[in-house]
């Protein structure tokens, strides 16, 4: 299944009419450069192209009032002078005599990009639309918004699909406060959003924007908001909050449908939002999306007024729903203190509500001092901000085979992957090598010797970017890393991260030269002492307890491998490693956004019923749902917080509390 892609240049035809200066960064070309951006990289040409249509009234009333839509139903035939009047009772916002028309198409591209995905017809999507949408409440337009989009797409896909559950990730930088107040006593409606707040000094400057308003009545715990009290946030900032705060309680809110409020003001350059956040880092925020609801995930434009990062950040968001996987991140370190302390703040008021925060930290007791409550450095004048400039982002190259699978004859390729064929031509040099140290019993010397021989040569055209990734049905798994990692961290210029999923001893010995990085996930207790290098997690009742396992993955291991930045991931699942299918699918589909997607899976011969699915995972299809989880395991909870409180100081990006920045 394919990518919806919902644009119409009948959305760029309104504009500011009079001199404003709140409104003025609010212009047609933003829908424009994003569109031409998509088509001059050929990824336009890789979505599925879809209509948009107007919304009925109906459609609108699923979150206006009848007397608010009427009200706007009369600006088109209105004069300057009453238009004028007309935004005046409202909050950084213009009107234009197409704007209604247009906000009619906005919302109906929502919509439309819901029936898509809904019905089957594609997999996800990205409606590109203006006027945006969060901010608009039942009775007012706010912030360049007329109606709700998101809100409304929320309601209707509720309405017309009996979809249970919905999450809204608002990455925008500024507050959906209309989407908040929309859902705030709405259990089956969870909203998620990060925002620039600085202490409720910047736009819209509510109260409720702060993370303590948490929802009403049968809402609450399903709204969060994580402020921003400081620009110049970077990616580290942005995956902190997502492994550690988002992530955790969509998993376990389990929702049957995503809806992202994509808003680019979050992106560097952006005159909003002042972040410094580079444009590739909403690849990863879509990839990490990507595998909840099965994948189900509709992107709606918010803002973005950086033409520049505008373009890029849309073009990294559609690529990445396209399957290809995102480009490595840039030099990630910690998150900042202010980060920290909003992320401690928000998670400790959620404890109550989300069993994955249940171990979380106390409020902490900041003393007045840390809310810097000095004159504000932002509201400076215009000219000393300093022009900010990045990279261009990686150019994303899809190797020309996503999927290399090394298969013992008779079991069948899934269709997609291409098959490695077990080389004959044994390169002497190899062969002596893997003579010396690694094959002993001479009988099945033959066959072992091709199977590992293929392998290397695997690794090597996924360091030349020929494949993307790769799969391995062998024998013996022991053996097959043995020969495989070694080679991939000294032969090659690699930093290689290893995960074992399953007990048994890991049959390599990791250096502390920091080229492996491994980490084993087992249920059993492992006698290897501990190092930087080697990381042993010990998961009570094997990997049955599932929420358990999610939260080693979310808290733990990903934050790792994003700041380890492995060019080349080898995941082994050794012999009985008692993971659920859904589960291992959602380890391999997550991993997928490190190492630019080279990722090297090695299956035990008898696990043969999950190469096929684990071939889709790494083709780019969204993992299966996990369904609802319920509360992980109190030891395993534990083990998993003993290890991350050990690491942290190793490791920045396991930081949770303000006392862990020390
Ligand atoms: C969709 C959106 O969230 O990007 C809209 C943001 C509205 C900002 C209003 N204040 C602008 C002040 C100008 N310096
Ligand atoms: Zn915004």
């Amino acid at each position: 299944m394919g990518t919806a892609l919902i644009y119409d240049e009948e959305m760029t035809r309104y504009k500011l009419l009079w001199v404003d200066p709140s409104c003025k960064i609010e212009v047609p070309e933003r829908l424009i450069v994003s569109y031409e951006a998509l088509v001059k990289s050929g990824l336009a040409d890789r979505c599925v192209s879809v209509p948009v249509r107007e919304a009925t009234d109906a459609d609108i009333l699923l979150v206006h009032s009848e007397e608010y839509l009427q009200a706007v139903k009369t600006t088109p035939f209105m004069t300057l002078e009453e238009m004028q009047d007309f935004c005046a009772q409202y909050g950084d916002v213009y009107f234009h005599p197409n704007i209604y028309h247009c906000a009619t198409l906005a919302a109906g591209a929502a919509l439309q990009l819901v029936d898509s995905v809904m019905t089957g017809k594609v997999r996800n999507g990205m409606a590109l639309v203006r006027p945006p949408g969060h901010h608009s409440m039942h009775n007012a337009a706010s912030g360049f918004c007329i109606f709700n989009n998101v809100a409304i797409a929320a309601q209707y896909a509720k309405q017309k699909y009996g979809v249970k559950r919905v999450l809204i990730v608002d990455w925008d930088i500024h507050h959906g406060q209309g989407v908040q107040y929309c859902f705030e006593d709405d259990p089956s409606v969870l909203y998620f959003s990060w925002h620039r707040y600085e202490h409720q000094k910047f736009w819209p400057k509510l109260r409720e924007s702060d993370f303590d308003s948490v929802g009403k009545e049968k809402g609450a715990g399903f709204n969060i908001n994580l402020p921003w009290n400081k620009v110049d946030m970077q990616n580290s900032d942005y995956l902190s909050i997502f492994h550690h705060l988002l992530l955790p309680i969509a998993y376990e809110f389990c929702p049957d449908l995503v809806l992202v409020c994509a808003g680019f003001d979050s992106a560097i350059g952006d005159p909003e939002g002042e972040m410094c956040a580079t444009p590739d880092i909403f690849a990863h925020l879509t990839h990490l999306l990507m595998n909840l609801a099965g994948g189900k995930l509709c992107a709606v434009l918010e803002g973005g007024y950086n033409l520049t990062s505008l373009a890029q950040s849309v073009c990294q968001t559609v690529q990445t729903l396209l399957g290809d996987p995102p480009p490595r991140p840039a030099n990630l370190d910690g998150p900042c203190q202010s980060t920290v302390e909003s992320l401690h703040c928000v998670r400790s008021t959620h404890r109550q509500y989300w069993s994955c925060l249940k171990h979380a930290a106390d409020l902490p007791t900041f003393d007045v001092s840390t809310k810097d409550l000095s004159l504000d450095e932002s509201l400076n004048s215009e000219e000393s901000k300093e022009e900010h400039v990045w990279p261009e982002p990686p150019k994303r190259l899809t190797p020309a085979i996503r999927a290399a699978l090394l298969l013992p004859d008779g079991i069948t390729c899934p269709d997609g992957c291409y098959r490695q064929s077990v080389s004959e031509c044994l390169d002497p040099l190899i062969v002596t090598k893997l003579k010396e140290n690694i094959l002993t019993d001479s009988e099945d010397d033959s066959n072992a010797l091709s199977t590992l021989s293929s392998l290397i040569d695997l690794v090597e055209k996924m360091e030349k970017d020929e494949v993307c990734s790769g799969l391995a049905l062998v024998h013996d798994v022991s053996k097959a890393m043995k020969c495989v990692v070694p080679h991939a961290a000294s032969a090659l210029k690699n930093r290689v991260l290893v995960i074992c999923v399953g007990d048994g001893k890991v049959p390599i010995h990791v250096s502390e030269d920091g080229k492996v990085l491994m980490v084993q996930l087992s249920n059993k207790e492992s006698q290897e002492p501990e190092s930087r290098y080697f990381i042993p997690v010990c998961l009570k009742k094997g990997c049955s307890d599932v929420s358990g396992f999610i939260q080693a993955i979310l808290s733990l291991l990903l934050p790792l491998g994003y700041e380890y930045d492995p060019s080349l991931v080898v995941l082994v699942q050794m012999s009985d490693s008692g993971l659920c299918e859904s589960m291992w699918l959602q380890l391999t589909s997550l991993l997928r956004g490190l190492a630019q997607g080279h990722m090297l899976v090695l299956m035990q011969k008898g696990n043969e019923a999950c190469v096929s699915p684990t071939a889709s995972s790494l083709l780019g299809d969204p993992a299966p749902s996990l369904g609802p989880l319920v509360a992980p395991l109190p030891e395993n909870v534990e083990s998993v917080e003993m290890l991350r409180h050990r690491l942290k100081a190793d490791w920045k990006l396991l930081q949770t509390t303000a006392q862990d920045i020390g």
